[in-house]
């Protein structure tokens, strides 16, 4: 599908709504969310906690279904998990008993893919994830920050139409934090990737992502959209982080007030 502006669109969210629980006892997390992915984009979602952000990560990943709605990827809905939809969490779900090679390779070994190709797979990811020379070690012998690269070349290893991200550095030091969001931002745009990223950090977003959206309080709803390109701004420039400049302070204030507007409320 491709939508007015001759982008491909990729994730196609159509009326959605979900509900938690039974008739009696049932929980509206999202309504009526209209939203489409596009390819190449690098989509950040903010709301307040508790607002349904998960719950949309997980409808896209095809963890649950739509109580109503539809969620289409290229045209067919979702209707389980497969490997065009990479998911990292905040706490890296890794296999604790296999090697950082074996946790990259196990996705390439499940399609069956020529050894030499698996291998070749494995090393590339492991070079982009900075990597390189850990490929035997047990996952537990690694810090968060690895472990959480680890997760992602496993992702990568699938060469997923889209990754999802549900607070990926969340539980990460601040160091750490920035050391990852710079190689994110690398690695979508050295592998054109589409990312989807959820966060409660408006300056990750906005140093990361082509478009913002906001979520109101539960039930959650989209309530605004923001196109940016700060991240085009540093690859452009060069730079090693976001230009803090007067539209960028304008733009967080804004969002700001929108998410606090949702608080307070
Ligand atoms: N399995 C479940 N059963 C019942 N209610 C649930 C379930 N999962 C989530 N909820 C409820 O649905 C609402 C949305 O939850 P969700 O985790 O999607 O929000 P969130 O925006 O990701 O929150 P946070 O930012 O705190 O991680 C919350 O009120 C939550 O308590």
């Amino acid at each position: 599908m491709i939508n007015e502006r001759n982008q491909e669109v990729l994730i196609d969210i159509q009326n959605l709504k979900s509900i938690y629980g039974t008739k009696s006892n049932s929980i509206l997390a999202l309504d009526n969310i209209n939203l489409q992915i596009k390819r190449g984009e690098f989509l950040c979602i903010l709301g307040p906690s508790g607002c349904g952000k998960s719950t949309l990560l997980k409808t896209l990943a095809g963890y649950i279904r739509p109580s109503s709605g539809a969620c289409l990827m290229q045209g067919k809905p979702i209707t389980g998990p497969d490997r065009h939809r990479g998911v990292v969490f905040q706490s890296p779900t890794l296999y604790p008993w296999m090697s950082v090679k074996d946790n990259v390779e196990f996705g390439p070994k499940m399609r069956e893919l020529p050894a030499k190709e698996i291998e070749e797979i494995r090393t590339h990811f492991l070079e982009q994830v900075k990597l390189t020379g850990f490929s035997e070690k047990a996952t537990f012998e690694l810090s968060g920050g690895m472990k959480q690269r680890v997760a992602l070349a496993r992702v990568l290893a699938n060469y997923p139409q889209v990754i999802l991200m549900d607070e990926p550095f969340g539980a990460l030091d601040a160091l750490t934090r920035v050391n990852m969001q710079t190689l994110i931002r690398d690695i979508w745009k050295e592998n054109n990737s589409t990312i989807f990223l959820i966060t409660h950090d408006i300056d990750e977003a906005l140093s990361l992502g082509t478009r913002i959206v906001i979520m109101s309080k539960r039930p959650g709803r989209i309530l605004k959209e923001f196109n940016i390109d700060f991240t085009h701004t540093i690859f452009n420039n060069n730079l090693k982080h976001v230009m803090y400049n007067e539209e960028y302070f304008n733009l967080k204030n804004e969002i700001l007030d929108i998410i606090n507007s949702q608080i307070e409320e």
